[in-house]
């Protein structure tokens, strides 16, 4: 369960997330929509502990992450935050993988480096994860011999190595053709079903969000404006800036 309590956060005096309130339960696939500059990137930088916050809480399984006793929050020392930020995994959009290292230990390296496993230990469980991703024949290849989609899928074999209970997701798919979106799609699912990993995802992709995704939060200048199953927020939102981002009519008309 992630509960994000009244967050705000500002860039030099803008607001960009504004009283944000939110509760994930585990297991839960979230797609973030909203215009961009919204806060949906920054939500997730946050809950990597990339940045911070200016008033609020944040709990993951019940286990806070800032220190609020003098009334501003200050994220806790290393050693109290590990255990909160073991439990979650980011992919970014741009893959990150380092480019000198094979595929097997852009895998392995991790999991070495976090102490979670030996080198042999790390190696098979890379071997497996590039299975279940589908690229068991390419363990010794350089990421740049990897097409785009590729790429991406050892982004998430390497998420997964260190078994997150969080996965987040900054615009997996815009780096991608149409049919390696859909194979993106599938792996995810596959992790869902197999895993129930909490997902959260931030898209501009609408089709992707709507086949992903059993919660849509749509964003707008830092506060969640509609929040509900893909069927209703896509068809039927209530929100009047939700209705002309997905170009419906507005209610009154
Ligand atoms: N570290 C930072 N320093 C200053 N401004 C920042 C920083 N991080 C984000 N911002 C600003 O905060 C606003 C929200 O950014 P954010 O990346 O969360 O938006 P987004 O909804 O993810 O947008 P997009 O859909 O374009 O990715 C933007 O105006 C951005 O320029």
């Amino acid at each position: 369960m992630i509960a994000i309590s009244d967050v705000s956060r500002a860039f030099k005096g803008t607001t960009v997330l504004d009283h944000l309130s939110l509760d994930i339960p585990a297991g839960q696939k979230v797609a973030l929509l909203g215009p961009s500059g919204s806060g949906k990137t920054t939500i997730l930088r946050i809950l990597m502990t990339l940045e911070t916050i200016d008033s609020g809480q944040i709990l993951i399984e019940g286990v806070p992450m800032y220190d609020t006793a003098s009334g501003t929050p200050h994220l806790l020392p290393e050693n109290r935050l590990r255990p909160v930020r073991s439990r979650i995994g980011m992919v970014f959009q741009h893959f990150g993988l380092f480019p000198h290292l094979s595929v097997l230990d852009n895998i392995a390296f991790p999991q070495i480096f976090n102490g979670r496993a030996r080198k042999a230990d790390a190696k098979a469980r890379a071997h497996d994860l590039l299975k279940t991703v589908g690229l068991g024949d390419k363990a010794y290849l350089l990421p740049d011999q990897l097409s785009g989609g590729q790429k991406q899928r050892v982004a998430i074999a390497r998420a997964l190595a260190l078994q997150p209970d969080i996965l987040l997701f900054d615009e997996p798919t815009s780096a991608l053709d149409p049919q390696r979106v859909s194979e993106v799609l599938d792996i995810f699912n596959m992790i869902a079903d197999t895993t129930g990993t909490t997902m959260l995802l931030v898209t501009h992709e609408m089709e992707f969000a709507r086949r992903f995704a059993d919660r849509i939060l749509f964003f707008d200048h830092g506060q969640i404006v509609e929040d509900g199953p893909p069927e209703i927020v896509f068809t039927n939102p209530k929100d009047a800036r939700t209705r002309a981002f997905l170009g419906l009519p507005s209610l009154n008309a």
